[in-house]
């Protein structure tokens, strides 16, 4: 086992020739043990692969059939499914958009673990408040925005009437590559369909071509706005586990600690509970950080301390 190969980001699959010329694409679907790749001629077609390639939609890769090579990934999102094991949801994205509204409520500390997650993808979460239309979401409303609207940008839409919706694809079209999550029932699809119609239709149409006898379900697909930018789908996916987030690096992403992290603690691995000198105490003190947020800061930190203990005994 030890001299096996290191795994590499090629896949060879089918025969040999390599005559035709390499052609430079991104994967815009994901099928298992085919992905779909939108060339920069402007060609879309299925290139087989193994299955556990390890391909995400939105890898860059140089085609000359039968092999694929896969570019270097400028960020990777990465989660744990049900079973505790890390899959990556999308490569080279920019955006987290983090959906909300007030029922179903998100569970506290949510929107941060999200936030957290997405900064330490490298990639730039935003909150998008949906259900604005209803009267009931008017203190949830203001009430988030209170916290969050000087952090990060916050939207608030309805992808009933369609309030708000300029004003988030006016961002989007700036050339970014956005993620969507939220917890079910927040109305993640709604959006999703009132922003890119053409989803559900796009989903059915490659089914129903059933490309080349690969007959599998897409998991992920990447869509181009026609405003601009781009957004990646995976079905089925709304629960957000963090990932790889170190107790110690947690403070250093946590929406609303930012001033805090200018000045460094007296220790540098302060975990800003009641060591001296800290400087989230301090703005804590000064009322510049709410005992709210911190109090959610610490649940958070408790549950990924918890994570690191659990792992330390398995190993
Ligand atoms: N009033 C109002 N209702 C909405 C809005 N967006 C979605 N809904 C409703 O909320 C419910 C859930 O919407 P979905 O789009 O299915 O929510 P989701 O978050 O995608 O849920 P899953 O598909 O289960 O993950 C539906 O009954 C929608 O009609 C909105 O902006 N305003
Ligand atoms: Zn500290």
């Amino acid at each position: 086992m030890k001299n096996k190969k290191k795994k590499k980001s090629r896949d060879n699959v089918g025969g040999t020739s390599c005559s035709a010329p390499e052609q430079k694409g991104v994967i815009v679907a994901h099928h298992g043990i085919a992905v779909d790749i939108l060339f920069e001629s402007g060609e879309r077609r299925m290139v087989k692969i193994k299955r556990r390639a390890g391909h995400v939609v939105g890898d860059n890769v140089l085609v000359q059939e039968p092999r694929l090579t896969r570019l270097p990934r400028r960020t990777e999102l990465r989660r744990r499914d049900s079973r505790g094991s890390v899959r990556i949801v999308g490569a080279n994205l920019d955006v987290l958009c983090v959906v909300v509204a007030h029922l179903p409520s998100p569970t506290p500390g949510y929107i941060d673990q999200a936030m957290v997650t997405a900064r330490e993808s490298d990639l730039l979460p935003v909150l998008v408040i949906n259900k604005g239309d209803l009267k009931e979401s008017e203190k949830f409303i203001a009430e988030t925005c209170a916290i969050y609207k000087d952090i990060v940008d916050v939207f608030v839409v309805s992808a009933v009437t369609g309030q708000g919706l300029d004003a988030l694809e006016e961002f989007m079209a700036q050339g970014f590559r956005s993620f969507f999550v939220g917890i079910t029932g927040v109305g993640k699809s709604s959006l999703l369909n009132a922003i890119c119609p053409e989803l559900d239709l796009r989903v059915g149409e490659l089914f129903e071509a059933g490309n080349r006898g690969c007959n599998t379900t897409t998991v992920s697909t990447l869509h181009t706005l026609k405003g601009g930018g781009e957004l990646v789908d995976t079905p089925g996916f709304n629960e957000f586990g963090l990932v790889d987030v170190s107790p110690r690096d947690l403070a250093g992403y946590f929406p609303g600690f930012e001033q805090a992290m200018e000045t460094p603690c007296r220790f540098r691995d302060c975990r800003h509970r009641t060591e001296p000198g800290c400087s989230v105490s301090t703005l804590l003190q000064e009322g510049k950080i709410s005992q709210e947020r911190y109090t959610t800061y610490l649940e958070i930190l408790d549950q990924l301390e918890a994570g690191e203990a659990r792992f330390k005994t398995r190993r």
